[in-house]
């Protein structure tokens, strides 16, 4: 029997989970027997130290990488994802810090890259030649759903957005079509102190439409703010889970970084 199949312990249900995943890049082991879970409706972030392994693991989660080994479930169910759009497919969103939107394309384009939707009959068939007057439509009510209000033109190229309202189209993108996982990676680390507030609110907004939200970050603040738990990465692998209403951001750092041990008052549920 995995170690996935024992019954978890009673409490919100967990939509995507890993276990004993292993990346080794020739003589360096990314991630060590690395476990994984992610809860229905909460933010989940993700911290450690530089090298710690949280970008492998991530990648291996959402099909970037091919774990050496371990077991990955979505609902329960063992899957493997041979690429990104596997997981894509699956309803796993990533958004990396370098944020995949073309520059020269307008907001209502990046919104639908690689998933244009086409003319009704022959023309689109055929043709393949978008429907662009409904990529416009579908995109803005997507924007505004999530309260990116602020984007006036949806045919504006997205070369001419602040850094904030692009990973707002970016984080918007994902939301929209991630039916189960949205997993951001560092979404603020080059932003200012008002876009990030934004990127931040967005995130908070998207939880709360029941999407669960993974958050690879470095900056303490913003993930004691808004993570509803905060898997600690040490060494390759989940050292522990903390809560951060009870763990402080210098448990946290200390954790990290090898300084203290985990307590079991810091302990998430
Ligand atoms: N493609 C690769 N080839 C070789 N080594 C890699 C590769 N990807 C990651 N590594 C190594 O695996 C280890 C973990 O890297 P990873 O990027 O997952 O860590 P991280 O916790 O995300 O770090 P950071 O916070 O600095 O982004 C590091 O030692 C890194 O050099």
């Amino acid at each position: 029997m995995s170690a996935l199949a024992k019954p978890a312990a009673a409490g919100p249900q967990t939509v995507l989970a890993a276990r004993g995943l292993v990346k080794r890049y020739g003589k360096v082991v990314a991630i060590d027997n690395a476990d994984f879970d992610l809860r229905a409706g909460e933010i989940l972030a993700v911290i450690g130290d530089n090298g710690a392994g949280k970008s492998t693991m991530i990648k291996a989660v959402s099909g970037a990488v091919r774990p050496d080994a371990g077991e990955i479930r979505l609902d329960n169910q063992p899957i493997v994802f041979p690429n990104p759009q596997a997981a894509r497919d699956a309803g796993i969103e990533t958004v990396y810090q370098q944020l995949a939107l073309s520059p020269a394309l307008s907001i209502a384009d990046n919104m639908f890259l690689g998933r244009e939707i086409r003319r009704a009959g022959p023309a689109g068939q055929y043709l393949r030649m978008l429907d662009k007057p409904r990529m416009r439509k579908v995109a803005r009510e997507k924007l505004n759903d999530l309260g990116l209000m602020t984007i006036q033109n949806i045919d504006q190229p997205v070369e001419t957005l602040s850094g904030g309202q692009r990973q707002g189209v970016a984080v918007a993108r994902a939301a929209a079509f991630g039916s189960k996982v949205l997993i951001l990676d560092e979404p603020t680390a080059a932003l200012g102190v008002k876009e990030s507030r934004k990127v931040l609110d967005l995130i908070l907004e998207v939880r709360s439409r029941g999407l669960p939200i993974v958050l690879i970050s470095h900056n303490m603040p913003h993930v004691f703010e808004i993570a509803d738990r905060i898997h600690i990465h040490r060494l390759g692998r989940r050292l522990c889970v903390i809560d951060p209403k009870s763990a402080s951001m210098s448990d946290a750092v200390a954790l990290m970084t090898g300084a203290k041990a985990p307590e079991t008052s810091m302990l998430a549920a």
